[in-house]
């Protein structure tokens, strides 16, 4: 069977090997095997903190949560009942259907509407659908975000939003380039004034690293970005996504995380492409969509693109 359910996950297992394992909490992905051309065998390329909750108490520190509809402490007046990061990374979402189950893919959809617990903060009319499709080498995540508002007022009942997948790549930390975003401008979150992080910085670096305490926020970022580390790597392509944060705590950051591994963030880089500079706007009856697909990368680090 390739899509099967359990205690609240989804197992999508693709006839050439590759897996894929979301919990119903968060349409949280917390598992993604592939292998590669030259090394088949599936492999882990997603970081789950061994101190993760995964029963539904609070979100999952790793895998790819979803963020929205803010990103960060809430900065829209329609979400300041908000928390961090929003609502759907810690709601229970519906198995609505498998979308594909094929040698080409393997693909459900999950979806998540207002509730009483959602309207205790936050009262827009939106419909959320989430469709997680497994390829033999790839995972593509597209998140589509409806206005269901019927309301004909002028001015129009607009939903006002950011998203983000908050991609916990496995890799060795401190080896790990991202690239191209060299002169692509950003915002320094680890800043410690408000000016500071207000402050628009350009990109001097040919491949960004992360080797120190790193939380930027790229403001109009490429299409497609390569994250590489010696002998490995993953490709994001994205629709609809225009910006990318790069995260990583670091000991200096990590240690204040009660739901991290020591030594938890020496395993990923947080490569997280959103919408989150701004607020996407979609009127009554309308439907924006996101799209990331991350491929295992076969080759190996091409220096001279660097
Ligand atoms: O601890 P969380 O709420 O999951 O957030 C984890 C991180 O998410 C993003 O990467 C933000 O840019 C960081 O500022 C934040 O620390």
């Amino acid at each position: 069977m390739p899509v099967h359910q359990a205690n609240g996950s989804v197992i999508l297992t693709h006839p050439k090997g590759s897996s894929v394992e979301l919990l119903l909490y968060g349409a949280t992905v917390i598992s993604w095997k592939a292998g590669t051309i030259t090394s088949p065998e599936p492999t882990e390329r997603l970081f789950v903190s061994s101190k993760a909750a995964l029963d539904g108490s609070k979100p999952v520190r790793g895998g790819i949560p979803v963020v929205f509809p803010c990103f960060g402490a809430p900065t829209h007046p329609d979400h300041s009942r908000l928390a961090q990061h929003g609502f759907a990374r810690s709601q229970v979402w519906t198995f609505h259907s498998t979308v594909m189950d094929s040698d080409a893919g393997v693909s459900v959809r999950l979806t998540l509407d207002p509730t009483s617990s959602i309207g205790s903060t936050y009262d827009k009319p939106f419909h959320l659908a989430y469709v997680v499709t497994l390829e033999e080498h790839q995972l593509s995540t597209d998140l589509h975000v409806t206005n269901t508002s019927t309301s004909s007022a002028y001015p129009p009942d607009n939903l006002e939003f950011q998203a983000l997948f908050h991609n916990y790549i496995r890799a060795p930390a401190n080896q790990v380039l991202v690239f191209p975003l060299q002169n692509n401008k950003y915002y320094d979150k680890t800043e410690t004034t408000e000016e500071g992080r207000n402050n628009v910085k350009a990109e001097a670096r040919t491949a960004v690293d992360v080797r120190e305490f790193t939380d930027s926020v790229y403001e109009d970022a490429p299409p497609q970005y390569e994250v590489t580390w010696p002998g490995g790597g993953v490709k994001i392509e994205v629709k609809g996504l225009k910006d990318v944060v790069i995260w990583n705590p670091q000991r200096v950051a990590g240690t204040k995380l009660t739901d991290m591994e020591d030594g938890g963030w020496e395993k990923f880089v947080c490569v997280e492409p959103g919408y989150v500079r701004g607020f996407a706007k979609i009127e009554p009856g309308k439907t924006w969509v996101g799209q990331q697909v991350i491929s295992v990368i076969h080759h190996e680090r091409r220096t001279n693109q660097l």
